[in-house]
């Protein structure tokens, strides 16, 4: 009887809950559905924590908010369908990847003259705050001869092209190609992935790598013995 009750309420008020960056609308990786967000990132984060015994807070945001979100130190860990990339290593570490995606060019159903990235000379390209997409469009602008115009958020950018307002949106493969899946939108990819973006968890450079850890080792964890594979194809199918 001596210190053990102290011992147990300092633990019990001391436990860290991470504070997770998720993206407001991005599915099948997140998404809000009536008061509870789904998604594959979702339910891929909320079963590491489960498996390595931490507890975990979601917080969605427009995805161009979650990096600055998180050098500011109001976020600890980020799953939000983010590309690893150089540009962002210098800033946060990344997990070992969890997801093969790839950025793709969208138009509109019934547009028969851009059949690839090459056919966007002279062309108005929608693409989403903050991403790789993004980036590549900006990177490549004069090159391709293309105008620029920047959204918040996926169904914006979609709604851009839909109503002929943009000719075109970059957009990562498995997120446009579910979005056609599930209704229909009146767009279709057109040409090759333009790379080969992988899906990293991150967290801010240098920091938490105590839970980067246990992120790694869950994610392996949930590669072997299944739940992994479970989840993405409680969402995407076979
Ligand atoms: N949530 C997103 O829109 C992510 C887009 C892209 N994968 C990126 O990392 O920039």
């Amino acid at each position: 009887a001596c210190g053990s009750k102290e011992t147990t309420g300092e633990k019990a008020g001391s436990e860290k809950v991470y504070k997770v960056g998720v993206d407001t609308t991005y599915p099948p990786f997140e998404y809000k559905d009536g008061n509870e967000y789904k998604g594959i990132d979702i339910d891929l984060i909320n079963a590491i924590a489960k498996n390595q015994g931490f507890k975990i807070e979601l917080n969605p945001m427009d995805f161009g908010g979650i990096i600055p979100a998180m050098q500011a130190n109001q976020l600890d860990v980020a799953i939000a369908g983010m590309s690893i990339t150089d540009e962002r290593k210098k800033v946060v570490d990344f997990s070992t990847p969890y997801f093969d995606a790839g950025l793709t060019v969208v138009v509109k159903k019934d547009n028969s003259n851009i059949k690839s990235v090459d056919d966007l000379k002279g062309k108005t390209v929608a693409v989403k705050k903050g991403t790789t997409g993004a980036k590549f469009a900006q990177d490549n602008a004069s090159k391709l001869g293309i105008n620029v115009v920047q959204f918040n958020d996926s169904p914006a950018m979609f709604q851009e092209v839909s109503n002929g307002n943009a000719d075109a949106l970059i957009e990562d493969y498995p997120v446009i190609s579910y979005a056609i899946a599930q209704k229909d939108l009146g767009l279709k990819i057109v040409g090759d992935r333009l790379n080969g973006d992988q899906y990293g968890i991150a967290v801010l450079k240098g920091q938490n790598q105590d839970v980067l850890k246990k992120i790694n080792k869950g994610l392996a964890e949930l590669k072997k013995d299944g739940t992994y594979d479970k989840i993405v194809k409680s969402y995407l199918g076979e």
